[in-house]
């Protein structure tokens, strides 16, 4: 490495760091003028502060390793490639270093010794703030330094990302143009999570915007998990993300509570699908005894064989459960008129108008109908099925004292029953009359300017021009929460992209729910069949995907493992097989020290002085269900012959550095 070349490199970095400069002050100043822009309407001016600080949040975060990586090409061409793109205006806009997800990128990760594609030099920079330290290139088919040195290197407790060393396995999966389902499998260590969330990024990149509109949903495990790859998204600048465990995907309800594998199996299979049904319609009831209704001159008495009509006529329209409700109370009032009449002996057709107008007012009706088909929420009816209901439908294993406490197998469930019971309109009554107080507003407001001036009548007016639909349109207030606020605040939600990570530990009822929140199966699903724990995951991809998406999903295998050097995951391979003995094991790109094995003593003994560590055991504090996804400098794993072959294979792939088995003396 010539030191001129480094001084000229270092130049070149200098130069894109200024850039970045220039750019951050022009956003900064474009966000002060709207802070103190008090002319501007107020939504106009929240939308443009939020869009300069997003802007200017994403110009920050590019700072740390802005430039990584040069590409010359057989043609002469020199490009620099970065965290983002950034071009220079005063140069009729040339590219001075190109966004890492670009098109012309590509070959920087994809370019090899037997396939050049058209490259003759590729040079990785390490770059210290903003002091390039040194540079080396490779020549297109050795494993490259920089991605030694970085799976080498300590880690921290979170995930970081990989832009800099992305892999040409990798590359390809980050980019597929596929729309459908998108299955990544692979081993322990293999990247999928940091493949799905750079394909994030990447798509972020290439359909902005429809997927800023749209938003983006990944589902990790659990709690612990979706910290330690929380800030991957945000180093490459993207926000419009919404992170979640399963057990937070019903607006409301937020759980890590898990039930038996027992009660995971029944909830988890499709049968539940069923059994919501069943209570829901248990909760459209006969009554036991007949219900009197007292009319002006006699009293009639609603019995089961005349509610049992209308309940038939209410199912048979094919309404939800809630939308249903008027229905039944309206077909109750028509079984009763002819009881009244020959109740009262005369048979009129006046007098069956009449009584059928103090039926539909009658108080003592009303609640009869509130009591025999009542407004459900998905809640209530879950919580009076597990608080007693469970035995009568056949199912007393649902029963639980605290109904109400929701657990994460319960989630689907209640999805299932908000879509099985639908609103009762009250929701969408309020919404209409809004509207319509604000179109009426409008109009008023037209009237005024509109008689206000005088005017000839060839001149045009403010009616002529403006309508009050549009009027009213325009000043209801927007709603400026942040897409992830909203997202996650309504059920009814679609995203324009859904991740899974972990994705074998989701039951049958946990895809119903997803794929509802993704209409268009734009989904990239990441998971390893053999790290299965949950007794309701998924046995093979054919069960979940044939069923929804039959031609258009694809499934992609990494083979590499990044994490684990090979001398523990020949340890590891064991328990694979295990697991299944048709298995193959990923391919660890480095090598390391085998495992140590001890008997007995303390594992803190075994913590480093700096790096990151863990002590996996059944009985915690990390089990191996909370460790799924998760990766320390050593790992300490206690009495693995206690563990189901699945949680030994996770646990033992967890270290990238040093695993320790420590067996308890007997
Ligand atoms: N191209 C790469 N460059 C640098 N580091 C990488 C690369 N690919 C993967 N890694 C690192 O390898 C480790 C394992 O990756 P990741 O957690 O995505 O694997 P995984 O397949 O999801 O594993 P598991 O099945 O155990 O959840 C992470 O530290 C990740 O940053």
């Amino acid at each position: 490495m010539a030191t001129g070349e480094l001084s000229e490199e270092q130049e070149k970095i200098a130069s894109v760091h200024a850039r970045l400069d220039r750019e951050r002050a022009e956003a900064q100043a474009a966000l002060d003028a709207a802070l103190r822009d008090a002319d501007e309407q107020r939504w106009h001016r929240e939308v443009t502060v939020r869009t300069r600080s997003e802007q200017l949040s994403r110009l920050e975060v590019a700072e740390d390793g802005l430039c990584f990586g040069r590409l010359d090409t057989a043609t002469g061409e020199r490009a620099y490639i970065g965290r983002i793109g950034l071009f220079d205006p005063g140069n009729d806009c040339e590219p001075l270093l190109l966004d890492w997800r670009a098109p012309v990128s590509r070959p920087f990760y994809t370019a090899t010794a037997a396939n050049p594609e058209g490259v003759t030099r590729r040079r990785h920079f390490h770059v210290r703030g903003r002091v390039l330290e040194s540079f080396h290139d490779d020549d297109l088919h050795v494993t490259s330094e920089t991605l030694l040195a970085a799976l080498n290197a300590p880690r921290a407790g979170t995930m970081r990302d990989i832009v800099a060393t992305i892999q040409a396995e990798q590359d390809e999966v980050i980019r597929l143009p596929h729309r459908g389902v998108l299955v990544i499998e692979g081993g322990p260590g293999t990247g999928k999570t940091a493949v799905a969330l750079h394909r994030v990024a990447y798509l972020l990149y290439a359909q902005r915007e429809r997927l800023s509109r749209q938003g983006v949903l990944v589902i990790g495990p659990n709690p612990g998990f979706l910290r330690h790859i929380g800030e991957v998204l945000p180093s490459l600048g993207e926000t419009d993300v919404v992170f979640a465990t399963p057990g937070e995907l019903f607006p409301g309800v937020r759980t890590d509570r898990e039930d038996t594998p027992e009660l995971q199996a029944l909830k988890g299979g499709l049968a539940a699908v069923d059994l919501v049904r069943e209570a829901i319609a248990d909760r459209e009831e006969l009554p036991d005894e007949p219900i009197p209704v007292e009319l002006e001159d006699v009293t009639v008495p609603l019995t089961a064989p005349l509610v049992e009509v209308a309940r038939e006529i209410a199912r048979a329209s094919g309404l939800k459960h809630n939308e249903a409700g008027p229905v039944f109370r309206r077909a109750l009032v028509d079984v009763l008129v002819p009881p009244a009449l020959e109740l009262i002996g005369l048979d009129w057709p006046e007098l069956a108008d009449d009584v059928r107008r103090e039926l539909a007012r009658h108080p003592d009706l009303a609640r009869a109908a509130a009591e025999l088909w009542p407004v459900l929420t998905p809640e209530g009816l879950l919580a009076d099925l597990y608080a007693g209901r469970c035995s009568a439908l056949g199912y007393p294993e649902l029963h639980r004292d605290d109904s109400g406490a929701w657990t994460v197998s319960d989630v689907p469930l209640l999805d299932e029953a908000a879509e099985l019971l639908g609103t009762d309109g009250a929701e969408e009554r309020r919404a209409a009359r809004e509207r319509r107080e604000a179109v009426e507003y409008a109009r008023g407001v037209l009237h005024v300017v509109d008689t206000d001036a005088e005017m000839h009548e060839e001149e045009l007016r403010a009616v002529d021009l403006v309508h009050a639909e549009w009027l009213a349109d325009r000043h209801t207030p927007a709603d400026h929460r942040v897409l992830a606020e909203r997202a996650a605040a309504d059920r009814e939600w679609t995203y324009g992209h859904v991740v899974v990570d972990e994705a074998q530990e989701l039951s049958a009822m946990d895809w119903r729910l997803l794929l509802r929140r993704s209409p268009n199966r734009a989904m990239t699903v990441v998971g390893d069949l053999a790290q299965r724990q949950a007794e309701a995951g998924v046995r093979t991809w054919h069960d979940v995907f044939d069923r929804y998406v039959p031609d258009r999903w694809r499934h992609h295998r990494l083979t590499v493992n990044y994490r684990t050097p090979a001398e523990i995951m020949a340890c590891a391979a064991r328990a694979l097989a295990e697991v299944d003995p048709d298995a193959v094991p990923p391919t660890s790109v480095r090598t390391g020290e085998p495992p140590t094995e001890v008997t007995g003593g303390d594992p803190e003994s075994f913590r480093p002085a700096t790096g990151t560590f863990a002590v996996i055991s059944v009985d915690g504090p990390l089990t191996p269900r909370a460790s799924k996804g998760l990766e320390f400098d050593v790992a300490v794993v206690v009495d693995p012959d206690r563990m189901t072959p699945p949680e030994r294979y996770v646990a033992l792939t967890r270290a990238t550095q040093r695993l320790v088995i420590l067996h308890k003396p007997t």
